[in-house]
């Protein structure tokens, strides 16, 4: 069974319509890649599917449930803006996390961040933005979910410890999850994809294997984006 699946799905804001008419399967195991210009939606489609936003038309299904409280269960999801509370230490956001989510693996939320040389007593308000972020991912990615949903991962994190980040993160999650991944860092992130979609003014205007869209085109993800897009 697929792990997500939309159809039909129209979006609006007033007379702006973010998303038209949008048909899109996830299967579990993928690491997929939503890619697209700014305003063309990525966010309000993720926003949907996480039961922020309702649609005006179409179904959304996430391992067959509709978006809900049972499906913010078996999703795990990064906003695109920190919601963590700058006052709170690394360790109490980490207990909260451990008593909010059955699924949180507390050890590997420590190891990751161990790893990352991020101290479990410093207060969120003194870590640097990329720092904060990491945190953010580390707590998103230690959760044992079905799927799940980063927007914006590592904006601002140096592109340095981009690549070590993502190995990190991805050496140590379920392989029968799916990761659906919103960014504009594509040469970054590009070799961990199985799976991309551009979104183009609220429609879906590719939806391939990475590998597939790179052999039958010789290009990598990255010139086929600015191509796809030039201004
Ligand atoms: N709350 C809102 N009210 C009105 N218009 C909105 C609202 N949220 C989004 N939009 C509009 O919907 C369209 C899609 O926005 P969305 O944030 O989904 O794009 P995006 O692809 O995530 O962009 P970016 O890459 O810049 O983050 C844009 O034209 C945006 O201005």
């Amino acid at each position: 069974m697929s792990i997500l699946e939309l159809h039909n799905i129209t979006k609006k804001f007033g007379s702006k319509v973010a998303l038209d008419t949008i048909d899109l399967t996830l299967q579990p195991g993928r690491i997929v890649g939503l890619l697209g210009t700014n305003g063309s939606g990525k966010t309000t489609m993720i926003k949907l599917i996480n039961d922020l936003l309702t649609p005006d038309q179409g179904t959304i299904q996430i391992d067959g449930k509709k978006p809900g409280i049972d499906t913010k269960k078996i999703v795990s999801y990064l906003p695109e803006r920190s919601y963590l509370d700058p006052g709170m230490k690394v360790k109490e956001v980490l207990d909260f996390f451990n008593d909010f989510y059955a699924d949180f693996d507390m050890e590997k939320a420590q190891a990751l961040l161990q790893d990352f040389s991020i101290s479990l007593d410093s207060r969120i308000k003194t870590l640097s933005k990329g720092t904060r972020e990491k945190v953010q991912l580390v707590l998103v990615m230690s959760r044992k979910a079905k799927l799940f949903i980063l927007d914006e991962p590592m904006a601002g994190v140096d592109p340095a410890a981009r690549d070590h980040i993502l190995d990190t993160i991805l050496s140590s999650y379920d392989e029968k999850a799916t990761i659906l991944i919103s960014t504009h860092l594509i040469a970054d992130v590009e070799r961990v994809l199985d799976e991309v979609i551009f979104l183009d003014h609220g429609k879906i205007t590719r939806q391939e294997e990475a590998d597939s869209l790179r052999i039958r085109t010789g290009k990598s993800i990255d010139q086929i984006f600015r191509e796809d897009f030039r201004c």
